[in-house]
């Protein structure tokens, strides 16, 4: 294997980038980002791999999401603060159920840069380059908005500090505190056939809260009620924005990417030989893949084989994608793989971008009920095969937003017009998603049982 550099990815084959126009201007922006201060601290991320290694021996379990892409007009505190909400109350939910740690890691403050099925779009005749996220070029549908323009990698590490300066803000100045957050957005109860066993859950967290008051336990007492601790990631596609913030942590000497805690690779650019995998595996994050429905046993271990060839605990995530009805087909023979071969990984499953669909309006969207089979499977596999299923990867936000069908208001196709807000990929309105958390506690709980 050739040497590994922060730069050797650009002497491989590389899928998925902007064709930028001005070569000069391209080197000016990566120079500058260069010498701008890391957005992460390297020891961060160790502490995360920390966790992750507990997950992947069944002490934990992983719950990351965010927006399918973040977006700089759509930038603010509220926005911010209630998809960080809803993340904390859907880990209380799952840390009850499962009696663990919940390690959160959220697709924010960097989350900028997309993958596309088509390098062009067509409307009424008229073909533009795609839309690749806010960090290369914009959505409207003109000329000039869908020219990929270096600059906007500045503005995206100046939108991920200050997203990520806010989100420390909250987890350690009280936002964060088990009372507070436990004030739920019950709303989508009422609707719902379950609300019953809802309700018990809910009030089961709420008198273990009161016990532990009585015992002294409370948030001026005790840091861990009153603070938390959330991680970021992202996609790590744009590879120039990438390198210019790996640094050399100057406590071990080794190179880690400080524009996330965690960073992973896509489905669309995990062929072996390329230069994600290149600049992957020599990175000391600990770094996420995802895996769809064709993956063959042979090349997950080869991938396995080169991102974490030393096989360390919690340095490497795999993200399952499948689709509902491929799953249960396609996942067990790579689970039996990984297990025979006795390598350490998170298993977590994506149930998002195996299930989407084109709606009749011609939006995308996904079903709650397709969503929410997905993970169940992935429940079921890991339970037949005696193996681990440690997270859950979820495109969600904190908004009342119209993007996926089903959950318990029965957002219908017709209703998607309604809120239909993202960038991208449709993702679950905080109401799905706290329901979908339900679900997953009970599957979880059922997956820990007789684990300490
Ligand atoms: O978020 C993931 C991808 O960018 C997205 O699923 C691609 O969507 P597309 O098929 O509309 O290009
Ligand atoms: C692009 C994404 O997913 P995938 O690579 O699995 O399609 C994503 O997570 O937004
Ligand atoms: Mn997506």
């Amino acid at each position: 294997m050739t040497q590994w550099s922060s730069r050797s990815w650009r002497d491989k084959a590389i899928q998925q980038q902007p064709q930028y126009p001005d070569a000069e201007h391209l080197r000016a922006v990566e120079q500058q980002l260069a010498q701008f201060p890391p957005l992460v601290f390297a020891e961060e991320t160790r502490a995360l791999q920390r966790h992750l290694s507990a997950v992947s021996q069944g002490q934990g379990f992983l719950l990351q999401g965010g927006d399918c892409a973040e977006s700089f007009q759509d930038f603010n505190a509220p926005k911010i603060r209630d998809t960080f909400k809803v993340i904390l109350q859907m880990a209380i939910v799952l840390t009850f159920a499962g009696s663990c740690p919940i390690t959160k890691v959220a697709r924010m403050a960097g989350q900028y840069a997309k993958p596309r099925s088509s390098d062009e779009e067509t409307i009424d005749g008229v073909s533009l380059p795609s839309y690749r996220g806010d960090i290369i070029n914009q959505a409207d549908f003109t000329a000039a908005a869908r020219q990929p323009d270096p600059q906007r990698m500045i503005q995206a590490y100046h939108h991920s500090a200050a997203t990520l300066n806010l989100l420390r803000a909250f987890a350690q100045g009280g936002l964060a505190n088990l009372h507070k957050v436990h004030k739920w957005n019950m709303s989508f109860i009422q609707a719902n056939p379950m609300k019953e066993r809802y309700l018990q859950i809910a009030e089961e967290i709420q008198s273990a809260l009161k016990f532990m008051e009585v015992l002294g336990i409370n948030s001026e007492t005790n840091a861990t009620i009153h603070e938390t601790e959330l991680f970021t990631s992202h996609e790590a596609l744009l590879l120039p924005y990438e390198q210019a913030l790996t640094r050399t942590d100057t406590l071990t000497g080794l190179p880690y990417d400080c524009s996330a805690h965690m960073v992973w690779i896509g489905e669309r650019t995990r062929q072996l030989d390329h230069a994600h995998v290149e600049f992957m595996r020599g990175i000391h994050n600990p770094i996420g893949v995802k895996i769809g429905p064709t993956t063959t046993e042979q090349e997950l271990l080869q991938l396995i084989n080169a991102l974490n060839p030393e096989n360390i605990s919690g340095r490497l995530t795999l993200i399952t994608r499948m689709g509902a009805d491929k799953l249960a087909e396609n996942l067990p023979k790579l689970v039996r793989t990984v297990k025979r071969e006795g390598r350490h990984v998170v298993w977590s499953s994506d149930p998002m971008h195996g299930n989407t669909v084109k709606a009749d309006n011609g939006l995308k969207t996904r079903s709650f009920d397709n969503i929410n089979r997905e993970l169940s499977q992935f429940f079921a596999v890991h339970e037949a095969e005696g193996t681990y299923p440690g997270g859950v990867h979820l495109e969600m936000t904190g908004e009342d937003v119209t993007e996926c069908t089903g959950g318990a208001y029965c957002i219908s196709e017709k209703d998607l017009e309604q809120r239909y807000r993202t960038q991208c990929d449709p993702r679950l309105n905080a109401d799905q998603v706290l329901e979908l958390a339900f679900l997953v506690a009970e599957s979880l709980k059922k997956a820990r049982a007789g684990k300490g």
